[in-house]
């Protein structure tokens, strides 16, 4: 009889009801003690493995759980600590943790936090360990051994799950010059062999060490660190390679020759030839097949799965199935969405329910009996054909624009001196990125719009006294163009994804983005329209407000099409075509009542790039043109703007060329001002505006520190293009903090502008 057995490569530790956020953040503000937070995580996690275990998963993840992220948990791991949260008896507990990932205040001192970057190509951040030429390892954070023997005494067979040495140095960042992080590998080793030799002692049958990195391009010099330190950890235990988020076969050479033994790739990606691939395999090797997709919430075709299975045991007799990749990149479970209609639920398919498709995925397999797989599969084959059905009209006006080759506009030169006229700004005009303090009352406020204690009249009035409160502190302190604030919005995609056709909202789907911040991601189900305008009436009254210049406020299409889970029956470029075409209609509506100046926001831009630089240009072509269609139609005389932050600005810097817009402002205080050198040396002629605010700390920044910033800026850029800007929105901060720091930004500008004259 066929032996095979499942497993998932982690499962979200928020909670169903985002427990561990509630507790995280009452504990930041001393509300519950530590033994309450560390009470609240415990039940998470065994909840996690009983519902697995339940639902037919064989070996369950052990180490997936982590306090604030599981790059983090490494980095404690191996007693990685940067010295500046050292304490004087070198020891850590888990307000290391916090600090490292939030900063703190040490007396008069604000002492930064790491830096918090992508998880590859998805919307969770991890906090970059920090690397000097002197950093030392050793076995600090007992949390992933305790966590084993804690399942192992619960009976769960469990198998542990570490991030691997590999992709930990790569994630991680140099704090020094003159040195490379690969030179520490074989300090790490030792850390990693212990931890190892720790586990061998257990009641363990696998281990699950991840590189994800084994997707990506590679160098030699990376490449050759895989064999010997694969060779350095071998002991008695399995080892299953784990790789995730596309396919390794351009590395194979290099997987081929590790003393491990099993290998875990994600098969969702249909671009694989499976022949070659598993004739590459050593045939001892167990291969894991990542058949149920971690990245989105389709419903699987099991039919057609099982199909690609029995395709693969043909060649390769050793092999198990399990999810692409862990499960925190998904909403755990389908069945408490009551908003959401019976046949629009039998499309999806949630942590839970993936561990379940697992399940009939080995039953089917062991007793050869197909039918409920025929069963559960139906619906997928029913949306896409109810999509199938849907009118052509929208692909057809894109193509019709592309073969007119309709997106020219006047070249920015012209639209400069015709907006400048326009608009009558000082030298470095001074804005923000768009959304204000998200503070309680306002949440609460929402919360009961959604639960209906509220009539829509009252709420309107509501939402307008905030904006009215917003207007009028923006012109206290003399900012120069003004923003309505984003009261009105839970989040800048889910707000867009609630107007627009298309979509889906859930009502618990929660997957966490950095630490306790969590987002929910709507679902585009299909084709996309705007049945009426989404921003236009806060923008007008808002306008009514104020002389100086509202700047209309909108997510860009890539953005959206990033941050929402995303139809797989047709091309990504066609959902990112739609959504231009949907906020080209709110960009020409905000032009029509008097706004003259539009951001599109772009923050995940960079985010969508594939994870292999061959596929980078076919990405940035429709990215770019999907983004100029939103604004290609408007006036010279409207400003566009776009907003990106938070991302490897060198990797797009062609494509932000191409976008054209007018102003781009972007972070910077924590990727360096010298960011701007680059726009330099591409000879970047629009306007800019770089971060003088780091929005992500609590600390003031000085008018001392924004002013030498400033002069900095002005190296790179003429005075003409330089705006002056927080790195992102305020929504995390509070109102105290802006309001001291805004007050500074306009201090420090106020002075630079008395030494400078624009140039004609
Ligand atoms: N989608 C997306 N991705 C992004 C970003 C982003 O802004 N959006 N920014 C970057 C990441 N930064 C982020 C910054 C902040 C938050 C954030 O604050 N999230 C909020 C939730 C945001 C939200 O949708 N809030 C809603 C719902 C609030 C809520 O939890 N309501 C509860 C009840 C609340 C109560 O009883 O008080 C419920 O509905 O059950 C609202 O404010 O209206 C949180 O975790 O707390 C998330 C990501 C990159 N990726
Ligand atoms: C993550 S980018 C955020 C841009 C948005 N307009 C805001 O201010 O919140
Ligand atoms: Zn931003």
């Amino acid at each position: 009889m066929t032996t095979i057995f499942t497993h998932t490569l982690g499962f979200p530790r928020i909670g169903t009801n985002r427990e561990l956020k509630q507790a995280q953040e009452k504990y930041w503000s001393k509300k519950i003690t530590k033994d309450e937070l560390f009470s609240t995580g415990k039940k998470i996690r065994i909840n996690n493995w009983k519902k697995q275990a339940e639902l037919g998963i064989d070996l369950i993840p052990v180490g997936d759980f982590s306090w604030y992220d599981h790059v983090l948990n490494t980095t404690m791991l191996l007693g990685n600590i940067p010295e500046r949260f050292k304490n004087k008896n070198n020891t850590i507990d888990i307000d290391t943790i916090f600090k490292i990932a939030k900063g703190y205040q040490s007396k008069d001192k604000h002492i930064v936090p790491s830096e918090m970057k992508k998880w590859f190509n998805t919307n969770y951040h991890y906090i970059v360990p920090e690397f000097t030429k002197n950093s030392s390892f050793t076995y600090s954070w007992k949390q992933l051994i305790e966590e084993v023997d804690e399942a192992i005494e619960l009976g769960f067979n469990v198998k542990p799950v570490i991030l691997g040495p590999i992709s930990y140095l790569w994630l991680g960042k140099e704090k020094e010059e003159n040195f490379h992080r690969l030179d520490l590998l074989a300090k790490i080793l030792h850390v990693y062999k212990n931890i190892i030799s720790k586990l061998e002692k257990r009641k363990i049958n696998w281990i699950q060490i991840e590189e994800p990195i084994l997707t990506l391009d590679l160098s030699e010099k990376w490449l050759n660190a895989f064999k010997f330190s694969y060779e350095f950890m071998k002991n008695s235990k399995k080892i299953l390679l784990t790789t995730y988020f596309g396919s390794i076969f351009h590395n194979i050479e290099t997987i081929k020759e590790l003393p491990v033994q099993g290998l875990h790739i994600d098969i969702t990606n249909k671009n694989y030839n499976i022949d070659l691939l598993c004739n590459n395999i050593p045939k001892k090797w167990l291969l894991s097949l990542g058949v149920i997709n971690g990245r989105n919430v389709w419903k699987t075709n099991l039919n057609s799965t099982i199909n690609t299975i029995n395709l693969i045991k043909k060649i390769k007799k050793n092999i198990c199935i399990g999810t692409s990749c862990s499960l925190i990149h998904v909403p755990i479970d389908l069945s408490v969405e009551t908003k959401i209609s019976k046949m629009e639920k039998s499309w999806l398919s949630f942590a839970l329910e993936k561990c379940h498709e697992l399940f009939l995925l080995k039953t089917a397999l062991i007793t050869n009996n197909y039918s409920l797989l025929k069963e559960w599969s139906k619906p997928v084959l029913s949306r896409t054909q109810l999509n199938k059905n849907i009118k052509k009209e929208k692909e057809e006006v894109i193509l019709k624009i592309k073969k007119n080759n309709k997106y020219q506009k006047s070249p920015y030169s012209i639209r400069s001196l015709e907006q400048k006229k326009c608009l009558k700004l000082p030298i470095l005009p001074i804005t923000t990125i768009g959304s204000f303090p998200q503070t309680d009352s306002i949440r609460q406020l929402r919360l009961d719009f959604k639960l209906k204690n509220i009539s829509s009249n009252d709420y309107e009035t509501k939402i307008k006294e905030n904006i009215k409160k917003i207007i009028s502190f923006q012109e206290s302190l003399n900012i120069d163009v003004l923003v309505h604030g984003e009261v009105e919005r839970n989040d800048m995609v889910e707000y867009f994804g609630e107007q627009l056709n298309g979509f889906l909202i859930t009502s618990n789907g929660w997957v966490q983005s950095y630490g306790s911040r969590c987002v929910k991601p709507p679902i585009i189900i299909s084709d996309i329209s705007r049945p009426k305008p989404m921003t236009v009436k806060w923008m007008k009254y808002a306008q009514s407000l104020t002389k100086k210049p509202i700047k209309g406020m909108l997510t860009g299409p890539v953005t959206i099409l990033c941050w929402s889970f995303v139809r797989d029956d047709i091309k990504k470029s066609q959902v990112a075509y739609q959504l231009a075409l949907a906020l080209q209609d709110e960009v020409l509506d905000l032009e029509k009542i008097g706004i003259n100046i539009i951001q599109i926001d772009e923050p995940a831009l960079r985010e969508g790039l594939p994870l292999r630089k061959k596929s980078w240009e076919n990405y940035l072509n429709w990215a770019t043109e999907s983004f100029r269609l939103t604004y290609y139609k408007t006036k010279n005389k409207t400003q566009i703007h776009t907003h990106m932050c938070y991302c490897e600005f060198n990797d797009i810097i062609q494509a932000i060329i191409k976008l054209d817009v007018d102003v781009i402002t972007l972070e910077t205080s924590r990727s360096d001002i010298k960011l701007l050198k680059l726009f330099q040396q591409h000879n970047y002629i629009n306007e800019i505006g770089p971060g003088f605010y780091d929005i992500h700390s609590s600390t003031i920044p000085t008018v001392k520190s924004i002013q030498s910033n400033l002069e900095i800026a002005l190296k790179y850029i003429s005075i003409n293009r330089l705006w002056v800007n927080p790195d992102c929105g305020l929504k995390t901060r509070n109102w105290k903090e802006i309001k001291q720091s805004l007050e500074n930004i306009v201090t420090a500008t106020k002075n630079v502008r008395k030494k400078n004259k624009p140039i004609n």
